[in-house]
């Protein structure tokens, strides 16, 4: 049964139930599909990471959550609080999703989508563009702008729409530290806000410990818990960590707190976070 149209009421879940998205192949079967057997919930408000190999189906699934169509989709989606128009959808590359001639036009479109009057319009495309640090290229045509300026601009844009789901599919690759804690920023607030975000992203340091991973691997999700369970938990079938058996490398010092658990030397709950290695270390 596919039913991508079920406008229920605001508290409803994003639910995918048994979907399967075919490749090139037959539905179910290994490396043939992109998507196999997914089942995923996603309540109002909720931020979960997608992390994955390349090739492993982060994409598809960010895709088919943001509500965008998709050739050879079975299973169930109910979009829940989602609602039944696409979600605001950032890209890796953004060229292909911009709807604008500048950075201002596309604040501005994101702002008329809500229905906002023109005068709320104008202060709140300004402000956005005085907060990102685009005000000085706001009405630069984007051939004259860098990748990242207009990743920037992309992403200001999917905050500013205040949606109630906002996908993320490493939308910032191509931003410098600054501009990337800029754009951080404003997803964080408007998550903080009600939206629910998903996040896809290969940059396992962007994960805080209590916060929720999906690991996808070979079109499976393979993993649905909170990051500390991601890097530290084992997986019982091969002794591995979530985050080493979905076929990720964790970091320097994830490695670290396991070969210290190995030796003994330290106990659960290993540490993740600058403050809790501290303890560990001492100051
Ligand atoms: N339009 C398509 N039609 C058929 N197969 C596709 C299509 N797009 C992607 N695929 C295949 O589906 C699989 C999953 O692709 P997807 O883009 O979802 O992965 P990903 O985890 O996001 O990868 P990456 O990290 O490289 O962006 C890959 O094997 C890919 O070749």
């Amino acid at each position: 049964m596919m039913n991508t149209n079920t406008p229920i009421g605001a508290a409803a879940a994003l639910r995918l139930t048994d979907v399967h998205v075919l490749g090139s192949g037959q539905p179910g079967a290994k490396g043939t599909s992109r998507l196999r057997a997914v089942h995923a919930t996603l309540l109002p408000g909720e931020w979960v990471y997608i992390a994955g190999t390349n090739g492993s189906g982060k994409s598809t699934l960010a895709r088919l959550l943001a509500g965008l169509s998709m050739e050879g989709v079975s299973g169930s989606i109910e979009r829940g609080f989602a609602g039944a128009y696409p979600a605001p959808y950032v890209m890796q590359q953004p060229d292909a999703q911009l709807f604008g001639e500048t950075p201002r036009e596309e604040i501005t479109f994101a702002l008329e989508w809500m229905g906002l009057e023109a005068a709320t319009i104008e202060d709140r495309v300004s402000e956005t563009l005085y907060r990102t640090g685009l005000a000085s290229v706001a009405d630069v045509p984007w051939e004259r702008l860098s990748g990242g300026q207009k990743q920037l601009a992309a992403i200001a844009a999917a905050a500013a729409a205040e949606a109630p789901l906002l996908v993320l599919d490493e939308a910032t690759s191509m931003l410098d530290d600054r501009s990337r804690q800029v754009a951080s920023e404003l997803i964080r607030q408007r998550h903080a806000s009600g939206s629910a975000v998903v996040w896809v992203t290969q940059r396992l340091d962007e994960l805080t410990p209590e916060e929720r991973v999906w690991a996808v691997k070979e079109g499976e999700i393979c993993f649905d818990g909170c990051a500390r369970e991601f890097f530290y938990g084992i997986v019982e079938a091969t002794g591995k960590t979530p985050c080493e058996a979905s076929g990720l490398q964790p970091g320097y010092l994830t490695k670290l707190a396991l070969a210290m658990r190995a030796e003994g030397v330290l106990q659960d709950p290993l540490p993740m976070t600058e403050a809790e290695w501290r303890e560990v270390v001492g100051d």
